[in-house]
């Protein structure tokens, strides 16, 4: 049987527990250290993300507690001490959190949020962080894709049933709308967010009723806007002619807004379809298509001529089918020492993309004043002011010979302070304004980064301080191995 959930303080690896408490085992449980939270590559071949999950993450350090179901099931099942376990009754997340907003145009190797706080609490929250994160950034990069596509026409997210249980359909209902869909199937998630839901019916309706001619008529009387299915038996042959034979019949009693499309060639369909629905002089009625779309069937609809003026979209958006993972990661940058300075940190790696950038920085676009486009994402140590320059070198962090000096900029600051020594200072805006946000930002960006195929590849560079620091501690991680080897 299922005990108690009655918090989220447990939804962490139990590795962090257990480094907790070594921490607190050698009392340096409170020192301060620095998290950066960033994905390494682009998801989908994509040319940017829209990072998600702010939200949740607030509710969810707010109230991050052990509660006393927990604590017993660390203490009875897992073993642990009385004097860690007090400890851990106590402990809430006390630090601060920076990080972009939701409906941000975010790339890869930046950090996206930053968790500066107690060494112990910001341990303790790496994994629920991640887990939001990585989920809800995907889906609301899936979803911007998708929408890229087809422009102004309708979006549906109809993922529900296929997602990946009930946190995904809802949460990644709400990173889609975030991302540019206009509407859910999921009531519920209606409800919590404020999401218009829409819908038609199932070809169940059509089995129920026998035939189409019935169901389109019974559903027309209780519902006034109808869209009706039309693929349950034979599209052109009897679909198609009976829900015209039902909005004629019924005229001004009912909207005749769509029929729509779930299987068979929707190329060659739709075309045949708006034919008819024009020859009886529904000129107006959209045709709506639904069926495993993505942005690529998309294109290739629309390749073909297609008539299609809805799209329904489930499974390839709700469990990101192409990419389950965006893969962003946590990682140390800076610690207090024992005599209370912070000292940078670094994670060596053979492969160069994965060595992590050390210090407490920050994140600036940088944005050319002449045309107002974005010229690329600038990564900065805390202590740098790259608006108080008159002339900026951009260099690629790997290959340093690609370089460029921009003159006319604002560096914007993407980050935004969330909470203060454990306190929410931040003013959430609502999901319509992320989504506007979202539009917003992206005209910033060249039509090259937005493509859904081989776009062109951003910028995200380190200022020259943040490239030397990284060096340096390069060098200094090589030097001490060296000493080490050299001793053994
Ligand atoms: N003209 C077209 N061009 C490209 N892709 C299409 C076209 N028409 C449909 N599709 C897509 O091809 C796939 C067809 O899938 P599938 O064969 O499972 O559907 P179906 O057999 O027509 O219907 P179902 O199995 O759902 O009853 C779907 O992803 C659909 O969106
Ligand atoms: O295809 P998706 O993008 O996930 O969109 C949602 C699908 O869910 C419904 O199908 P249903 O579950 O009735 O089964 P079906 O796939 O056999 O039509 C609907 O008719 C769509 O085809
Ligand atoms: O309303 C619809 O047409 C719908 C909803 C969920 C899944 N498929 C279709």
């Amino acid at each position: 049987m299922m005990s108690t959930d009655d918090s989220l303080a447990l939804h962490t690896d139990l590795y962090q527990i257990n480094m907790a408490e070594t921490y607190w085992e050698d009392k340096v449980h409170n020192r301060k250290a620095v998290f950066d939270l960033y994905f390494r590559k682009l998801p989908f071949g994509n040319g940017f993300a829209l990072f998600a999950g702010l939200e949740r993450i607030i509710d969810y350090i707010k109230n991050f507690q052990f509660s006393a179901s927990d604590l017993t099931y660390l203490k009875e099942e897992l073993g642990y001490g009385d004097e860690f376990l007090e400890y851990l009754k106590l402990v809430r997340f006390n630090g601060n959190i920076r990080s972009v907003r939701e409906g941000e145009v975010v790339f890869g190797n930046e950090p996206v949020l930053r968790v500066e706080a107690a060494l112990a609490e910001a341990q303790l929250v790496e994994t629920a962080l991640l887990n939001i994160v990585n989920y809800q950034t995907l889906i609301a990069t899936k979803a911007a894709r998708i929408k890229q596509v087809v422009n102004e026409q309708p979006l549906m997210e109809f993922g529900t049933r296929r997602a990946q249980e009930m946190d995904a359909a809802i949460w990644g209902t709400r990173a889609a709308f975030i991302g540019g869909f206009d509407a859910t199937s999921n009531v519920r998630a209606g409800k919590l967010f404020g999401i218009p839901v829409s819908g038609t019916h199932a070809h169940a309706m059509i089995q129920a009723y026998k035939n189409e001619y019935t169901a389109f008529k019974k559903y027309a009387r209780s519902h006034r806007d109808c869209v009706f299915l039309v693929d349950t038996y034979d599209t052109l042959k009897s679909g198609v002619p009976n829900a015209i034979k039902v909005a004629k019949e019924l005229g001004d009693n009912i909207n005749f807004e769509g029929i729509r499309l779930d299987s068979g060639d929707m190329a060659y369909y739709s075309k045949e379809a708006r034919k008819m629905l024009d020859e009886a002089g529904f000129n107006e009625t959209k045709i709506y298509a639904s069926n495993d779309l993505d942005e690529s069937t998309i294109i290739s609809l629309q390749a073909q001529g297609a008539k299609i003026d809805a799209w329904g979209v489930g499974t390839k958006l709700i469990t990101a089918y192409d990419q389950p993972a965006l893969g962003a990661v946590y990682k140390l940058t800076a610690i207090e020492n024992e005599n209370g300075e912070m000292v940078d940190t670094i994670k060596i790696s053979g492969n160069p993309e994965k060595v992590t950038t050390p210090g407490k920085k920050k994140l600036y676009r940088i944005v050319n004043m002449s045309n107002n486009h974005a010229e690329g994402d600038y990564v900065t140590l805390e202590n740098e002011h790259p608006n108080e320059e008159e002339k900026l070198k951009m260099f690629h962090p790997v290959h340093t010979y690609i370089s460029k000096f921009v003159t006319d900029f604002k560096a914007v600051n993407l980050h935004q302070d969330i909470f203060k020594d454990g306190n929410l200072i931040y003013q959430n805006p609502t999901l319509y304004e992320m989504k506007a946000y979202a539009k917003e930002q992206l005209n910033l960006f060249w039509d090259e980064y937005k493509r859904t195929t081989n776009p062109e590849e951003y910028a995200v560079d380190l200022s020259q301080k943040t490239w030397d620091n990284k060096m340096d501690n390069i060098s200094e991680v090589r030097e001490k191995v060296k000493v080490m080897v050299e001793n053994d």
